[in-house]
């Protein structure tokens, strides 16, 4: 999996949010966007992912050398973030069901399994709206680091964590990160030390240092 980006820029209204941005994401690699609150992570990733346009230049997706389109990008990608929800009235395994009759988890992992690798096997009849906000967060990264996609897009990964949480976090992503292109947004160093390459979204903005 390979991501160009070529003099993107994205902006709001007549607010620029970074531009100029010319950058290669590559599979097998770990990526840090970093930046303060408000500088434009996640505006970042969610154009990275295909959820929001880019407002100038280009981002082209390929896999196994073949160029990929972008409204088919979505299939290649995970991407957990804080505002995105779960679905509240499912329980526990009725969502890793649901989820995984649109994106397949890796290694052919069943429901069970997955819910074992959480750590929430008391929980597995729970409804999600009961769930902690830990254990959500817990649930979210379950289900994108073990879906079975190419690009792994991180927003602020260990948001209502605990240190066992964070420390679950650390050990998940690292066992299977092997191949993958992963993009973590954040400005905790817990979160991004297992990243190889560095992106700081302030180099972007039409102020320096804004
Ligand atoms: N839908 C939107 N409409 C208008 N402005 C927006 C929209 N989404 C984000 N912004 C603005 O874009 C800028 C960047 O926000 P973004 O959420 O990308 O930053 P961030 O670096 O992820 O911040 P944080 O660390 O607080 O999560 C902010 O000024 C924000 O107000």
């Amino acid at each position: 999996m390979q991501i160009n980006l070529t003099g993107l820029g994205k902006r709001y209204n007549y607010e620029w949010i970074f531009r100029n941005l010319t950058y290669t994401f590559e599979s097998g690699t770990a990526y840090a966007v970093l930046g303060h609150n408000g500088s434009g992570k996640s505006t970042l990733l969610t154009v990275v992912a295909g959820h929001n346009l880019a407002s100038e230049g280009e981002l082209t997706y390929s896999f196994g050398g073949k160029a990929i389109a972008l409204d088919a990008a979505y299939r290649h990608l995970s991407l957990t973030a804080p505002y995105l929800e779960l679905v509240e009235e499912f329980t526990l395994l009725e969502m890793l069901n649901f989820h995984s009759r649109f994106k397949p988890l890796r290694h052919g992992l069943s429901a069970l399994q997955l819910v074992d690798r959480m750590g929430l096997q008391k929980s597995k009849h729970k409804y999600v709206k009961d769930f902690s906000s830990g254990m959500k967060q817990r649930l979210k990264l379950g289900l994108a680091i073990y879906s079975n996609s190419s690009m792994l897009l991180l927003d602020e990964p260990t948001t209502n964590l605990d240190q066992e949480g964070v420390a679950w976090y650390q050990e998940h992503v690292s066992q299977n990160r092997q191949d993958r292109l992963i993009i973590v947004g954040s400005n905790i160093q817990h979160e991004y030390s297992f990243c190889d390459q560095q992106l700081r979204i302030s180099d972007y903005h039409t102020t320096p240092g804004k």
